[in-house]
């Protein structure tokens, strides 16, 4: 609903009716409908919904003319949901509901409801929908409570508690339609679920039988399961959508307009029966407590908060307010009871959303203190004592935050108002609204704050192993694979040059700076104890920018090469990567590289690896340590053998009779080839042709190739592969799976697809958290500074270590905003991006797509090419620095001596002398006399030899005069200065 309008189509989903039925109704209501596009306004929209409650197609098709007499007639039963109103005010009416809600146990059982209103529309099949339609009567006579109802329809305003009592349990009854004299009614009612008037009889029957006998209606009426299909058809939310329709719109649609605003009171009455009942609901759905205090939020009269969650619904928002004027104590406490019994039908025949049942849910709970309203200052004070009462009932005890999260998820959690938090948040200068994001110390001061200890438990491990590849059902085929090692290390100590002399080849050679940048898996065939063996290396780059590389590739290895180069000892990444491998539970072998030199010191790395925990076996450890020198290739089959040792230990298997699964190594788009994906296949057998899931990707294998650059038909588990064919470029780390069925794994892709969207979702939003150290104060007055970048690179993974990169630099006066980081070539969408936003765009050791060029050009886009990172990282930091306002700092011009004193008229003159640098008309001076500055202002005239002079420098003489001050003395040593602005560098923090 957009401006108070709303769309035909959008009200044919919302009352699940065809768009025809709904222009059927405007019809009978003489509104003007073109086609299902058209719009209608909020108020027409409220009519239509309260005929669509007794919408049948069938009867539409008969004639619209009578629908509208229907209409007419129903006008009549309006005025008996007026009397049920009015009936609560009578002492003798509550005493008769408390007795109907004491007679009515079956009614209360809330977990009978979900399962009657679906059962329901399946014995209805059973009862000639046409019967019912046309007499009403009969599904009275069926139920006592329905009964009850029939009474009321023939007379409304002489109704009893009692009947409001029958119309509660009809109301709980989703069919129970004796209300609803038209036929209508209560086809819409079976509509909603199955579009088959007959079902809905079949269902008040059902319901009828179940809150009379307190059994499952699906057993005893499914006389007829003739369509199960519509059973499975009408899932829970459709059967919770016709029931609000049914006790408010009913109602509604009967009154006539000018009656309207009775219609809404009575609806008000319904909504707090329905928040009374709210507590059974929990018990039904039990899901998020958190919105039990949203509940408790809007008893407090937080009519705001509750019109905000439910704009669509608003109605039901509404009828608090006047439930609590018309209700008398005594009612309440009566209807409490029988509310208690009528929730969960009550519920059922609310079709509010999720947020509104969450929020009348602990309202229910609080209905009793609702009636002391009467006195309005009364209810203020004891209002906020409730709500405090509630908060301190509510909040609890520890909530345990993982991240940043929004207010209102916040607010959930510690089940205290929106308001409260935003308010908490703003006495300590950080104004945040209702959906905005905070960081985890944000989140932390507001619930402690509050008295609710805050637990976070850490982050677990990138590196964590996450999904078992293995299922029972392989267990059966399982056969020994090779080992998977990664190879980790502090930058340098030689990490490529071991798999290089281990492979026999230059893999070191080639790549930019020295440094490796990429993932890679290659595998080695060994020969161990007359056996060939093959162990496949995944090799990953040391810098720290790699580190979320690095974690992945722990997580798919078997076992961790730890290289410590014997000249230079442990370094951040070798505790790193020893903690990598800690968090993947794999065992570590440890290489001394660098032995061949002669600063070499293996004792002293097994020393400092002590320190970090792994002792060497010969030091009574269980730590394997092998001194290498990778350059010279000396003991390397010794440390190969303690791989295959380790391997045969770890007894790694994986069934090769199955379909792959692993998980993509690295993944690129090569201009020529499409996508392209190195996976590491960890369970199965991968073969060309394959329907692959990686991700959200699917793809259907056209080639692989394998680390020789050899074209392979199969790859059988531990090997590598990069392969051809899937549609997109997917993310590094991913799992893949491959599935029998292409239409199944195109599904799947999807739905991986849209799981990842919502998470970019919250990505965005998150990168607009409001943190402790960027925000408060700086964002209230507009200070903050954004950098927005976009950032293009050759593979996933040298994308995530720029981002990590970027994170670590000082952003609490600049922040950088990441608009868009991908793998790939910087295209022209990209650079209408980036003028769109004001962004640079960075690519890294990637090329420009033929255009992008002439656009950025055209554009004034700057886009910055690296393939170091380092220079990138500085260069961005050069730019936020840029961003910053420069400061206004002194800088020095020299200094002069005062040496004679001229008095002219009633001022003086310096005669000086400079001693140092130069002094400019018009500068900053400062006089000091000794230790002590006697003034402090501008240098107003400067002359030389008589003459003005805009500029004196050292070793000349000159005459100095200031409008402002006189009192020179010999012997006064001036400073002559200027402000200038200078350009401020990022400061660490
Ligand atoms: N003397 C000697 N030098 C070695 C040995 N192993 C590696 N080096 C040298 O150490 C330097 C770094 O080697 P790399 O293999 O590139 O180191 P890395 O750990 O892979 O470096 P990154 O890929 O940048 O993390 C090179 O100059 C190698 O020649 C060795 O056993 N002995």
């Amino acid at each position: 609903m957009n401006n108070g309008k709303i769309r035909i189509y959008e009200l044919s989903k919302e009352l699940n009716l065809e768009n025809k039925d709904i222009k059927d109704i405007c019809e009978q209501l003489n509104i003007a409908v073109k086609s299902h596009s058209s719009t209608i306004t909020d108020s027409q929209a409220e009519r239509v919904r309260a005929i669509a409650v007794k919408y049948t197609p069938e009867t539409a098709a008969k004639n619209s003319v009578k629908h509208q007499n229907n209409s007419r007639n129903k006008g009549k039963r309006k005025p008996q949901i007026l009397a049920i109103h009015h009936r609560n005010n009578s002492p003798e009416a509550k005493k008769k509901i408390q007795t109907e809600a004491n007679s009515t146990p079956t009614l209360a059982g809330p977990p009978k409801l979900p399962t009657q209103t679906p059962s329901a529309p399946p014995k209805k099949t059973s009862v000639s929908p046409k019967a019912q339609l046309a007499a009403p009567p009969k599904v009275t006579a069926k139920t006592s409570s329905s009964q009850s109802i029939s009474a009321d329809s023939s007379a409304p305003e002489s109704s009893s508690s009692e009947k409001a009592v029958a119309e509660t349990k009809q109301l709980v009854a989703p069919p129970p339609r004796p209300q609803l004299s038209k036929p209508a009614a209560k086809s819409n009612k079976v509509l909603q679920l199955s579009k088959k008037p007959a079902k809905v009889e079949n269902r008040s029957k059902s319901t009828e039988t179940t809150s009379q006998e307190g059994k499952s209606p699906d057993k005893g009426n499914f006389a007829a399961p003739k369509k199960p299909k519509t059973l499975a058809a009408p899932p829970l939310p459709k059967l919770q959508k016709p029931p609000k329709i049914q006790n408010s719109e009913p109602e509604q649609e009967v009154l006539p307009d000018d009656q309207e605003d009775a219609a809404i009171l009575d609806n008000d009455e319904i909504d707090l029966d329905v928040s009374k009942r709210k507590p059974k609901k929990e018990k039904l759905k039990r899901p998020n407590p958190p919105r039990k205090v949203k509940a408790k939020t809007w008893e407090d009269g937080d009519e705001d908060t509750l019109e905000q969650k439910n704009k669509a619904g608003t109605k039901g928002k509404r009828r608090p307010k006047p439930i609590v004027d018309d209700d008398d104590d005594e009612f309440d406490t009566a209807f409490e009871t029988a509310a208690t019994s009528t929730a969960i039908s009550l519920s059922i025949a609310r079709p509010p959303k999720p947020q509104a049942l969450q929020t009348q849910k602990p309202a229910a709970a609080t209905a009793k203190k609702k009636p002391k309203k009467s006195s309005p200052r009364a209810e203020k004070t004891s209002k906020a004592e409730r709500r405090n009462r509630q908060v301190e009932e509510t909040t609890p005890e520890m909530i345990e935050l993982t991240g940043s999260l929004t207010v209102r998820e916040l607010s959930d959690l510690l089940n205290t108002p929106e308001t409260d938090i935003i308010r908490s948040l703003f006495f300590k200068g950080i104004a945040v609204n209702i959906t905005q994001t905070l960081d985890l110390d944000t989140a932390r001061l507001v619930a402690e704050e509050l008295g609710v200890a805050v637990d976070t438990p850490e982050a677990k491990s990138a590196a964590t192993k996450e999904t078992e590849m293995l299922n029972e059902e392989d267990l059966d085929n399982l056969v020994l694979r090779p080992p998977v090692v990664t190879i980790m290390g502090h930058v340098d100590h030689g990490k490529t040059t071991l798999l290089d002399s281990i492979r026999k080849s230059k893999v070191a050679q080639g790549e930019a700076g020295g440094i490796t940048q990429h993932i890679g898996a290659y595998h080695v065939d060994i020969e161990h104890e007359g056996k060939e063996q093959q162990i496949v290396f995944l090799d990953t780059p040391g810098h720290e920018a790699f580190t979320a590389m690095r974690a992945r590739g722990t997580r798919v290895t078997d076992i961790a090469v730890l290289v410590v180069a014997a000249d230079d000892g442990v370094q951040p990444q070798t505790k790193e990567a020893i903690s990598h491998a800690k968090a993947a539970e794999v065992p570590l072998i440890v290489a001394i590289n660098k032995v061949d030199k002669p600063e070499a010191n293996p004792d002293r790395i097994k020393q400092e690896l002590t320190e970090q925990g792994l002792v060497p076996e010969d030091w009574g450890g269980d730590t394997t340590m092998v001194p290498v020198s990778a350059l010279k290739g000396e003991n390397l089959d010794e440390l190969l053998e303690m791989i295959v040792l380790v391997s045969e230990i770890e007894e790694l298997s994986a069934n090769p009779n199955r379909t792959a699964k692993g998980t993509v190594i690295e993944a690129h788009l090569d201009r020529t080839r499409g996508p392209v994906a190195t996976l590491l296949v960890q369970n199965g057998t991968l073969r060309v042709g394959d329907s692959i899931v990686a991700g959200s990707v699917f793809g259907k294998i056209r080639a692989m190739v394998d680390d020789r650059g050899h074209k392979v038909e199969a790859a059988s588990p531990s090997f590598a592969v990069e392969i051809l064919g899937l549609g997109e470029v997917p993310e590094a780390g991913d799992e893949f799976d491959v599935y029998l069925s292409e239409k199944e794994a195109r599904a799947v892709a999807d739905a991986n697809a849209e799981i990842q969207r919502d998470s970019r979702l919250q990505q965005a939003m998150s990168s607009r958290r409001v943190s402790l150290s960027t925000l408060s104060a700086q964002a209230q007055e507009g200070e903050l500074k954004e950098l927005n970048l976009i950032l293009k690179a050759d593979v996933q993974g040298s994308v995530e270590a720029i981002l990590g990169s970027l994170q670590q630099l000082p952003q609490n006066e600049v922040q950088i905003r990441v608009l868009l980081a991908s793998p790939g070539e910087v295209t022209e969408t990209d650079v209408d991006l980036a003028a769109a936003s004001g962004a640079v765009i960075i690519g890294f050791n990637t090329t420009l797509a033929s255009g992008s060029r002439q656009a950025a050009d055209n554009e004034g886009v700057d886009i910055r090419q690296y393939n170091i990172i380092y220079k990138l990282l500085d260069d961005i930091q050069g730019a936020m620095e840029g961003l910053l306002d420069p400061e206004e700092v002194e800088e020095a011009l020299g200094q002069v001596e005062v040496r004679a004193v001229f008095n002219v008229g009633r001022g003086a003159v310096a005669g000086c002398y400079v001693q140092s640098g130069k002094v400019i008309r018009n500068c900053q001076m400062r006089v000091r006399r000794g230790n002590k500055v006697i003034y402090e202002g501008n240098l107003d005239s400067l002359k030389r030899m008589k003459e003005d002079s805009r500029e004196v420098s050292a070793g000349y003489e000159c005459g100095i005069g200031s409008a402002k001050f006189n009192d020179w003395q010999e012997g006064d040593i001036i400073e002559a200065y200027e402000m200038v602005f200078k350009r401020r560098t990022l400061a660490t923090k």
